[in-house]
């Protein structure tokens, strides 16, 4: 499987549990990692063939600057849906941290998987051999 990915994505949004997280935003910062075959766009050179990076950005960006969840985790669950169902992504690995949030730590978050990474190039059949 290839990977496409976007690194340190940073969004501001309404996010938390307490008041003063509801009236403030606060800056989350993403991690995306999307499961993709990147073969046919290399072979082809062509954009149309792959998993069109700033597309997810605007999209994920967007979804988020907009929403206004208590919890991280559901930020999380919620953007892993959207890119799997708009784009096509059959697993992804996406990191949530929200810098700051806790005094005592540089930041805080969650890290999530899903779906089932795709199998690329023939299997070996042990009775092959
Ligand atoms: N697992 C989680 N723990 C906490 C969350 C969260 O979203 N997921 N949120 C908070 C508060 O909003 C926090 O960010 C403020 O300090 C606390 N724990």
């Amino acid at each position: 499987m290839d990977i496409v990915y976007i690194r340190e994505l940073s969004v501001d949004t309404v996010i938390g549990i307490f008041d003063w997280e509801r009236a403030h935003r606060q800056t989350v910062v993403m991690n995306l990692e999307l499961g993709t075959d990147i073969r046919a766009a290399a072979a082809t050179d062509d954009i149309s063939k792959t998993l069109n990076y700033k597309a997810v950005t605007e999209a994920v960006f967007a979804f988020v600057r907009s929403s206004e969840f208590l919890l991280i985790e559901t930020l999380a669950e919620r953007c892993a849906a959207l890119i799997m169902t708009e784009f096509e992504v059959p697993w992804l690995r996406l990191s949530i941290a929200k810098p700051g949030a806790m005094r005592q730590a540089n930041e805080v978050g969650v890290v999530i998987e899903r779906g089932t990474p795709l199998v690329i190039g023939a299997a070996v059949d042990a009775s092959d051999k």
